[in-house]
């Protein structure tokens, strides 16, 4: 473990140096790990069989990879240097600007598309363009201070540039032969009370859409060798907002990452359901390209140190410590690409038969709020 001040030295000489890098801290920890790549090389995968960290698109076209053999592994503790600063205040702000109006006629487009019968939800993003006068590595602290129950990163690389996020969503997590995976949707502006928070039958059945879809499509690969659990559905909050998440776990058939990946992403979460008509929608009818939002990102294959017993009176238990491969891997959402002086915030929501095209322009706008708050100070 490094010191801290150390650490961002060293992301910085990565920056100046146009090296790649990542830089991360994993939700609910206090570590923040960073790989260093050593070389100019640019590097992806296409089977997610190396260890390393992986940075995916949303069309599934390019995988970048920073891989463990080529990186300097670094971490250091992260201390908070401010008070916590996520408000619970949230004031909607609806203008009736340019990018209002086109997100809106996409919208009704995607309800009209719905109706039409091809198919049952489309999730549709727009990019909004915000002048910051941070340094990518304030910004990057602002994201870590304020976000302590996202998995927050900074991700460098010369062929995606430097993106930043703090996301809610886990796409997978593997370890030994067990995955767990979540079906995240439904959005509302947190209130004040997480409990009681009501939901209506369209989020419900939004949110619906994306449990039963990655239960089947994990069937369909024929990836899980058994059943498959589900959680109840549940209320989370992420930043100022809140989802509805239900939990999904099981037994993997075989140790295939990439089969497991193909079958997951993208969920009904980012894309869509159907996920080919929905998908060719949405890159038929955005105006901007997605790039690597909504794609995903994470640890692939890293060795890790599993514990049989980690209770300290039983010091003989640690003699039956083993390694494990373990991935982990999430949904590139709350995220901003940046580039001098500008950040790109990209925001979506999900579309069913009885969206409203103003709601859902407001849910945009309450997203972008949620990551906006880093750009300053
Ligand atoms: C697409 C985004 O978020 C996803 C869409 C949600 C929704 O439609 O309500 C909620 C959580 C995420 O799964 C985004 O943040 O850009």
């Amino acid at each position: 473990m490094m010191q801290a001040m150390a650490f961002f030295n060293a992301l910085e000489d990565h920056i100046n140096k146009n090296l790649a890098f990542v830089a991360y801290r994993k939700p609910d920890e206090n570590v923040i790990k960073a790989f260093l790549q050593k070389d100019k090389q640019s590097y992806t995968t296409t089977d997610f069989s190396e260890s390393g960290f992986v940075f995916s698109d949303f069309c599934g076209t390019k995988s970048l990879l920073i891989p463990e053999a080529n990186s300097e592994v670094i971490s250091t503790e992260y201390k908070s240097e401010k008070p916590a600063t996520e408000t619970s205040e949230y004031i909607p702000e609806i203008t009736n600007t340019e990018a209002q109006k086109q997100h809106e006629a996409l919208v009704a487009k995607g309800i009209a598309e719905i109706k039409s019968g091809s198919m049952k939800k489309v999730v549709l993003a727009r990019k909004e363009q915000n002048p910051t006068q941070l340094s990518v590595l304030s910004i990057f602290k602002n994201v870590l201070e304020n976000y302590p129950k996202a998995f927050c990163y900074i991700w460098s690389h010369p062929e995606s540039g430097i993106w930043i996020g703090a996301t809610p969503e886990t796409l997978v997590k593997v370890e030994r032969n067990r995955f767990k995976t979540m079906a995240l949707a439904g959005t509302q502006a947190f209130k004040g009370t997480i409990d009681e928070a009501a939901w209506t039958p369209k989020e419900v059945e939004e949110q619906q859409i994306v449990s039963d879809e990655i239960v089947q499509k994990l069937k369909d690969f024929k990836v899980a060798a058994g059943e498959i659990n589900l959680s109840d559905p549940y209320t989370v909050k992420a930043g100022n907002l809140l989802h509805i998440r239900t939990d999904i776990s099981g037994v993997l058939d075989n140790d295939n990452l990439s089969n497991l990946l193909e079958s997951l992403h993208p969920t009904p979460a980012v894309c869509g359901f159907p996920r080919e008509n929905a998908k060719e929608f949405i890159l038929k009818n955005e105006h901007s390209d997605r790039e690597f939002y909504s794609g995903f990102l994470g640890e692939i294959n890293l060795k890790q140190e599993v514990k049989r017993n980690s209770n300290r009176r039983n010091q003989e238990n640690q003699a039956y410590a083993s390694i494990s491969k373990q991935s982990q891997i999430f949904v590139n959402l709350r995220c901003m690409k940046l580039t001098e002086g500008k950040a790109e915030i990209f925001i979506g929501g999900g579309i069913t038969a009885d969206s409203n095209p103003a709601a859902e322009w407001e849910e945009t706008v309450n997203k972008s709020y949620t990551i906006k708050s880093v750009l300053v100070n």
